[in-house]
């Protein structure tokens, strides 16, 4: 097996399980103790950490057929009922590839522009709620990614920031992280013990899952039921959900689709808005970056008129600050775990099916190696020429394109990749038409922290909104 730390002889390295930034240890790790692949094992369950951009390709793109797996999570799964979603079921059940292909369809770029309405006005409410609010910044782009996916879902509209679905939504993504916390579940690593009645003594953890599975429940259950009332209603609009119900489908059919649209809440909500906070900071510390892109937005929109979907494709300097925004801070900085589902080897390693596979996405995207100076914001990393006329977004040489791992890797990348891009260049591109954006801090004076979870952001300092156009 590849080296890693030994641990104790029965919990294995459960004790040392690093509760912050996970990544940066296991990139610490990878180094002391050499090696392409990192191993160590919490209980019986061995994982593997890649921290290498070779490993990741080698085995996670070119091998995909036999890496696309999950790792079973007995307490998400099983005791929350949470095995057929789309980020858990196995990668060999015959719904993932069902699953992969709906997902795919309804998230195209043809689907972008179907939804491009959704998206700009609810960019629309966004600007506006920061320009009346502003101190209330994670609320504001919390309800507009809720709002987008919501709409675009199940033709849902969301209200205020105080409507019941953003809370149940949000619990719902909290309880899927403390379900899945490596370490922390017995069950997990004992999956015997999910017998246990709930009122025997040491089975906190069944009742617990039995209150978490009524919230997880009515997450993926309440708005199904409320789109094929209005269909029956005759007052649906078109939704990822409308568009797939037909009348006549079988139960089997009926659940895939009412669990492809819960995956989309819960893959581009806590994404997005990680995505835009990270933006936000990164634009108030650095002022030049933010007038420049400014300066194309105005030069491509003008002052008269707000951007528009139409107009993203069209700057891309911006295009360029978003990827350096993802690579200077991963929204998923261990992309989500893969299980390997045959025996396989690797660089004269042993790698046992059934083994966690975990990407250091963080490692790759700060190796200095492909990224000079990785600890550096520098959007110019993704831009070639230097006119309007000639600037287009590209990685230089040896600089690649740091999609390839923000959105994950072979049959689990992220489906929504088409959908994410542009919905979040549109804000960035509406909230920088709009505003300036300062912090009354000095920039030198910010220690940039980020916080820990499945996704990941820049802690958020006091930043502020300075309208550029009162008028508009
Ligand atoms: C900044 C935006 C986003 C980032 C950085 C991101 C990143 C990721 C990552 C790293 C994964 C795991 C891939 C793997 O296991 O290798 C993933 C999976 C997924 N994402 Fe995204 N995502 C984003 C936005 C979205 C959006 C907008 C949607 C839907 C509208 C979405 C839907 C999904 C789904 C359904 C999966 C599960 C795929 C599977 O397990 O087969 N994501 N995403």
């Amino acid at each position: 097996l590849p080296p890693g730390p030994l641990g104790r002889p029965i919990s294995g390295i459960q004790s040392q399980l690093p509760k912050s930034e996970p990544w940066k240890t296991y990139a610490a790790w990878g180094v002391r103790y050499g090696g392409p692949m990192l191993s160590f094992r919490v209980y019986n369950r061995r994982t593997f950490v890649l921290n290498t951009h070779t490993a990741v390709h080698n085995l996670l793109e070119r091998r995909a057929a036999i890496y696309s797996g999950r790792p079973v999570s007995w307490m998400l799964n099983t005791i929350c009922g949470r095995a057929n979603t789309v980020f858990n079921i196995s990668g060999v059940h015959p719904r993932h590839k069902i699953y992969r292909r709906l997902l795919q369809g309804g998230l195209s770029a043809q689907a972008v522009k179907d939804y491009s309405p959704i998206l700009e006005d609810e960019v629309d409410v966004l600007v506006r709620g920061l320009s009346e609010t502003p101190a209330q910044l994670e609320q504001h782009l919390r309800r507009n990614a809720t709002a987008v996916i919501m709409k675009v879902a199940f033709g849902y509209s969301v209200l205020g920031s105080d409507d019941p679905f953003i809370s149940i939504a949000d619990q719902s993504s909290k309880i899927s992280g403390w379900a899945l916390a490596p370490g922390r579940w017995l069950v997990d690593y004992l999956p015997i013990l999910r017998f246990i009645p709930a009122w025997f003594p040491f089975a906190h953890f069944k009742r617990r899952g039995a209150q978490w599975r009524e919230i997880l429940d009515s997450v993926s259950d309440v708005p199904h039921s409320w789109v094929k009332a209005q269909i029956a209603a005759g007052t649906n609009i078109l939704s990822f959900t409308s568009r797939l119900l037909r009348p006549g489908m079988t139960e089997e059919e009926e659940d895939i689709v009412k669990w492809c649209a819960g995956a989309l809440y819960a893959g581009a909500a806590d994404t997005t808005v990680s995505a835009m906070i990270s933006f936000i900071m990164l634009m108030a510390l650095h002022p030049s970056v933010q007038d420049r892109a400014r300066d194309e937005i105005d030069s491509i929109v003008g002052l008269g008129r707000v951007p528009r979907i139409a107009d993203v494709g069209r700057l891309p300097y911006l295009l360029a600050v978003s990827k350096e925004v993802m690579r200077y801070a991963p929204v998923a900085n261990l992309a989500l775990p893969h299980q390997v589902t045959q025996d396989d080897s690797y660089a004269g390693y042993r790698i046992p099916a059934g083994t966690t596979i975990v990407p250091n996405v963080w490692a790759v995207l700060h190796d200095p190696e492909l990224y000079p100076e990785p600890f550096t914001f520098d959007p110019e990393r993704f831009v070639h020429g230097s006119g309007s006329s000639d600037l287009r977004v590209s990685a230089r040489a040896g600089q690649p394109d740091p999609n390839a791992y923000i959105f994950g890797f072979g049959r689990r990348k992220c489906p929504g990749i088409q959908f994410a891009e542009p919905a979040l260049l549109l804000s960035m591109a509406c909230i920088l038409h709009a505003f300036v954006i300062t912090t009354p801090e000095s920039s030198k004076a910010v220690a940039v922290e980020f916080t820990t979870g499945i996704t990941s952001h820049i802690k958020s300092f006091e930043t502020r909104f300075a309208r550029r156009h009162p008028e508009v």
